[in-house]
């Protein structure tokens, strides 16, 4: 059958088509003059291939593109672990590492925190030096300072409170501390901004209407829900899985029978407390108050500062007092190992002028709720000024369920196992050892699908604690049968956590080839952090590189 002739095409005016006709690009690719139909259709149907294949190679471009973009200019890392593990110490320890100018200049501000550290450790001795008679449960509150000093027994229960050594200035300390059970309260108020009222509790949780976590409206960076508390109402103790939040606090009412709160104080991410504890306008920064150019805070009869440097010698006095060493000895009470303490260094933590070390603000402790993201921006190597977003989330149980939002765009994992808790409970629930609920939660974390190709790096921390506390004679197979006869020496310990977590990576990750990173750290220590801190860096980076299959 003839081929049908191509009717012709409308004829543009003369003007453009001259022009057309004069352009030899547009000449050699107008359809041949006398086009048939199906030449036509043909022609159409190549030049609609070849668009396929063109819009194919330039999203490949731009995914290659964004990946080389990604892998540059933004790495995202996500820190985890159980509450109290020393996810924010560690944070604190890259912004002094990269951001040491912005570090310093916020000093001033943890003084309210380590203030109220202190302060609640004197609670905590007031508490203990109560008669029996008027005693407070030891597990009552679920406070980090009573549970970083328990020791449980090999049935896994705390041992229950012995009473002897009596106290005789009891009352007298009682007394004179007063003071700074108002300031407590002070301190609290201060560090919580008046509109947080859902995001700082410090009363008995179950009081609280429990709130779903999709019922708050607020989103926060890169769309997802800036996660926050969810109350458990109930008072039964559960078996949560480790990455669920589910898990309800057992405690009975926090509130002890001096009056004084003792839930653990947490700020919600969302509140500017460094701003919140605000020194009016007398405000100054270190710099000045050191070289003594203007006039400081401790001009402020207001301040803090004097109820703290008037009570210091009671607390001196409290805290060197034999009996109450005694006393606090028999409770199983060692404040020397809790978070916040900085009952060795009263004189200088209360004089009037006193600005914060580096090392007193990564002691600091501040519960976090709720996800707090860092950036900074980090050369390393040839990669120069690569963006690092990290991420430091709330560890404690009713925390973890805002963790998944963040799988899907990190690109590597800091988990931290705080291995000298060996002896310890959990605060949200006194029957779970501290580390048996890391191993349990490393072992989610390892073996989540989502997570297959993210680098993962283990910080076994706290190995300054870990070390004094096996020089202390206290026995790792008390607590972990499995440990056996082996020697009970930091060495053999510290090994036998590495094989443990070591091995429980190989048993279940759904990535045979990713190589798992183990350090033995103490977050608190910036020298030793500062150069694992690099090596870290470097091996992220490497990997991240490795992943978007750029080396
Ligand atoms: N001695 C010692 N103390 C540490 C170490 N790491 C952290 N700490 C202290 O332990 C306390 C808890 O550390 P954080 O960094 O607040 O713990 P976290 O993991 O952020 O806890 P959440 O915010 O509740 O999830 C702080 O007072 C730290 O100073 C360590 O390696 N050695
Ligand atoms: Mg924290």
């Amino acid at each position: 059958m003839p081929k049908a002739k191509q009717p012709d095409t409308p004829r543009p005016r003369a003007s453009i088509s001259d022009r057309r006709m004069s352009d030899p690009l547009s000449r050699a690719l107008a359809p041949p003059p006398n086009e048939t139909v199906d030449e036509r259709e043909s022609r159409l149907r190549a030049a609609n291939d070849a668009k396929k294949v063109s819009d194919n190679i330039d999203e490949m471009l731009r995914h290659d593109r964004n990946h080389r973009k990604k892998s540059r200019a933004e790495v995202q890392v996500l820190l985890l672990g159980q509450s109290e593990s020393g996810k924010s110490t560690c944070l604190k320890q890259f912004q002094l590492l990269h951001t040491p100018a912005a570090f310093h200049a916020e000093r001033i501000a943890w003084r309210a925190v380590i203030y109220l550290n202190l302060v609640r450790s004197v609670r905590r001795i007031l508490d203990a030096l109560q008669p029996e008679t008027e005693n407070v449960d030891e597990h009552d509150d679920g406070d980090s300072l009573e549970t970083a000093s328990v020791i449980i027994s090999s049935s896994g229960r705390p041992p229950s409170a012995i009473s002897g050594t009596k106290v005789p200035n009891y009352e007298g300390y009682r007394r004179q501390l007063q003071p700074l059970m108002q300031l407590e309260d002070r301190l609290i108020r201060l560090l919580s901004s008046p509109e947080e009222d859902e995001a700082t509790h410090f009363g008995p949780w179950e009081n609280i209407a429990p709130r779903p976590y999709a019922a708050y409206p607020d989103q926060g960076q890169n769309g997802r829900p800036t996660p926050t508390i969810l109350i458990p109402s109930t008072k039964q103790s559960s078996t949560p899985s480790p990455l669920n939040g589910a898990a309800s606090s057992s405690t009975s009412s926090p509130t002890s029978s001096n009056g004084s709160k003792s839930k653990e104080v947490t700020v919600h991410t969302s509140t500017n407390w460094k701003k919140a504890f605000s020194l009016g306008n007398r405000s100054k920064s270190p710099k000045s108050a050191h070289s003594g150019e203007i006039e400081g805070w401790w001009e402020d009869p207001d301040d803090p500062v004097h109820t703290l440097h008037a009570c210091a010698p009671y607390m001196q006095e409290m805290w060197r007092d034999k009996n109450v060493r005694q006393r606090l000895r028999e409770k199983r009470i060692r404040l020397e190992e809790s978070s916040g303490f900085y009952l060795d260094e009263i004189p200088r933590i209360t004089a009037k002028k006193y600005i914060p070390t580096d090392a007193d603000v990564l002691k600091a402790r501040l519960k976090t709720m709720g996800v707090v993201e860092h950036t900074f921006s980090i050369s390393s190597g040839s990669n120069r000024g690569v963006q690092w977003k990290i991420y430091d989330v709330g560890g404690a149980r009713n925390q973890r369920q805002a963790w998944a939002p963040y799988f899907e765009d990190i690109n590597a994992i800091i988990f931290l196992a705080p291995i000298s808790a060996f002896d310890q409970v959990l605060a949200e629930d006194p029957h779970v050892n501290r580390v048996e609920d890391s191993l349990q939660l490393w072992q989610a974390v390892v073996s989540n699908k989502l997570l297959a190709k993210v680098n993962i790096v283990l910080f076994l921390n706290k190995c300054d604690l870990l070390q004094a506390k096996l020089d202390a004679g206290v026995r790792l197979n008390h607590h972990m049968i499995s440990y056996g006869d082996r020697p009970n020496d930091y060495d053999s310990v510290s090994k036998y956590f590495r094989n443990k977590f070591g091995a429980l990576h190989h048993a279940v990750t759904p990535n045979k080839e990713r190589e798992l990173y183990i350090h033995l750290t103490a977050v608190t220590d910036t020298r030793r952090t500062a150069t694992i801190i690099s090596n870290v860096r470097d091996i992220i980076i490497k990997g991240n590189l490795k992943t978007m299959k750029l080396v």
